[in-house]
């Protein structure tokens, strides 16, 4: 069953249908790409589903529930979550306090209690670092961390509030193809293991290819195409959307990942 149901959904700017009726799903466990060309409408997408941009039209269901018109935060404590392009985390903090943080974030729903960050649910913070590989760094400051050491934290940050649902907008953007493939394979793995759905925009095709469990392919703010990786390479409204654009579907040699094949 869909965990997150889109239907019909519509936001313009002045003249601009910047996103045109669109539908989709997504279920529990899987990892959905939105994909498509610069002004596509994967932002507006992406920010009506978690309520920074009210629809003009449409529905976003979450279990049932219906998202249009709540703000962000109830969003979020419904259990939407959303990782950003730039890294965010409080750089003065050690790895393990930001994500005490969030925990404490998470439970003021809860009950509103403040409690020091330093007492608050190290153990819980530390199992979460333990499972992005970070426990090992918990007590060194953020500013000195990897970029891509800092993705981890984020993930684990955004795991403290249980979602069911991640947001995650270009997650390798500025990344090495190691570091890549090592945020995208972890990645796959909370969502396997914690049955939570991922909605993730990327420019990379490398990573769409080899991570997506499915795709979605806007243009002009239209849903053109929708289906699993191989159905959407060869698809010629996509190839058509694309050409030209330098970036295209051509096979190549198989990633690190072996069920999956690296395109250009
Ligand atoms: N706040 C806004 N005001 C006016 N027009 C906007 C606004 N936000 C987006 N648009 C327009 O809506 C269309 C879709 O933009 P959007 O940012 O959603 O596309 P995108 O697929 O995310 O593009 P990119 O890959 O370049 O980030 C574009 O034509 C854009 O210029």
């Amino acid at each position: 069953m869909s965990l997150l149901t889109v239907n019909g959904l519509g936001k313009s700017f002045g003249g601009v249908r910047a996103v045109d009726g669109i539908s989709f799903d997504v279920a529990a466990g899987e990892l959905l790409a939105l994909i498509g060309p610069n002004g596509a409408g994967k932002s507006t997408t992406f920010n009506m589903v978690n309520g920074q941009i009210r629809p003009d039209t449409g529905s976003i269901a979450l279990a049932g529930r219906e998202l249009a018109g709540l703000k962000p935060r109830q969003i979020w404590q419904l259990g939407v979550g959303r990782t950003f392009q730039i890294a965010e985390t409080f750089s003065s903090l050690t790895v393990v306090e930001n994500v005490q943080m969030a925990l404490i974030s998470h439970d003021r729903r809860l009950f509103s209690m403040w409690r020091r960050a330093a007492d608050h649910r190290r153990a819980e913070a530390l199992a979460l670092l333990e499972q992005v590989g970070m426990a090992a760094q918990a007590d060194r400051p953020c500013s000195v961390l990897a970029y891509g050491d800092v993705k981890r934290v984020e993930l684990a940050i955004a795991m403290a509030n249980q979602p069911k649902l991640l947001l995650m907008d270009e997650p390798t953007a500025g990344m090495a193809p190691k570091e890549r493939n090592e945020l995208m394979a972890l990645t796959k793995r909370l969502v396997v293991e914690r049955g939570m759905a991922v909605l993730f925009t990327e420019h990379s095709m490398d990573v769409v290819f080899a991570y997506a469990d499915r795709m979605i392919v806007l243009a002009r703010g239209r849903l053109i195409a929708e289906g699993r990786p191989a159905e959407i390479r060869d698809h010629p409204k996509v190839q058509e959307v694309y050409f030209g654009s330098g970036k295209t579907f051509e096979k190549k040699a198989p990633l690190q990942n072996p069920s999956t094949r690296e395109v250009a």
